[in-house]
């Protein structure tokens, strides 16, 4: 393009533009309600929670972007819980986690973070997270490169898995049996020698820290779409791999993941594992 030529308008740059100004006023809107006081209420388990303004917060993104896009789907966490489907079709749809991390936002833990994910023809093509707590915003789009604010991102390098940092969540299934399996998994890491396992309580945020280099995996059984959709997008673009636990292509509605900044590291960390039965996010 010459110097002062007409900018060249990509396809869906105005929806990345749109997915960064509102996840910008629903990070506002979180920080405000941060230290108010919350109305929390529980959906599939004790630990599984939501307030008032994981609702309120939602409902701004999805207006914001119905009214800009009104032939556009929508999957989101908490209409999903309201019993909307939760079906990825080849039109364009956002996929939407307005606050994750929650549990932390009830507690006052700043790990929390909204998410915006955009996928057509069943392809992400952008993710958005707000990490409003600390004014960082990770995004990427599909070709582009991953940034957090204005520094690119570079996955880990790392292949051995006894010089590994590893991510991962507990979720809201808390069963003995899934606890069982939950723990076992840390335990096999941690026999392999892992430097260390973290849970942070924000799936995305975690799953953001992968992309950033700060560590050097994640593997999750009970995540959700909404999740997964942003990051996904965010850590493929700082170059690392999001894949099944069962070492096969990533599928988003499968509720399970491994991801890492190396295939070799991905591979090792899913051997490890025994899976967890979680059900699927478009099964209902
Ligand atoms: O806060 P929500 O969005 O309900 O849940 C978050 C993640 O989605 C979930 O995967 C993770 O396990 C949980 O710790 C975190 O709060
Ligand atoms: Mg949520
Ligand atoms: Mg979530």
């Amino acid at each position: 393009m010459e110097a002062g030529g007409p900018a060249v308008v990509s396809q869906w740059d105005e929806c990345f533009q749109a997915a960064v100004q509102v996840a910008q006023r629903a990070g506002q809107v979180i920080r405000k309600a941060f230290t108010e006081e919350k109305h929390v209420s529980t959906k599939t388990s004790a630990a599984d929670l939501v307030t008032e303004t994981d609702c309120l917060v939602e409902h701004l993104i999805i207006s914001e972007l119905r009214k800009q896009f009104p032939s556009h789907r929508f999957i989101s966490e908490e209409a999903t819980a309201a019993g909307a489907k939760c079906e990825l079709t080849s039109s364009p749809t956002w996929v939407i986690d307005p606050i994750d991390g929650t549990c932390n936002f009830v507690h006052g833990f700043p790990n929390v973070a909204v998410s915006i994910g955009f996928a057509v023809h069943q392809e992400l093509e952008f993710g958005v997270v707000h990490h409003c707590m600390e004014e960082r915003l990770y995004m990427a789009r599909r070709g582009r490169g991953a940034f957090c604010n204005t520094q690119r991102l570079c996955a880990s390098r790392e292949t051995d898995l006894s010089k590994a940092l590893i991510l991962t969540e507990i979720g809201s299934k808390r069963d003995p049996a899934t606890l069982k399996l939950l723990l076992s998994n840390m335990e096999q890491l941690l026999l392999a020698k892992a430097h260390g396992v973290r849970v942070i309580g924000s799936s995305t945020l975690a799953l953001c820290h992968l992309a950033a280099g700060a560590a050097d995996a994640y593997y999750q059984f009970g995540l959700h779409c909404w999740d997964l959709a942003a990051a996904t997008v965010i850590i493929r673009e700082a170059g690392g791999i999001v894949m099944d636990t069962t070492g096969g292509p990533l599928n988003l509605m499968a509720r399970r993941v491994v991801a890492a900044g190396t295939q070799k590291m991905a591979t090792l960390i899913a051997q490890a594992l025994q899976p967890i039965s979680c059900g699927q996010d478009d099964q209902a």
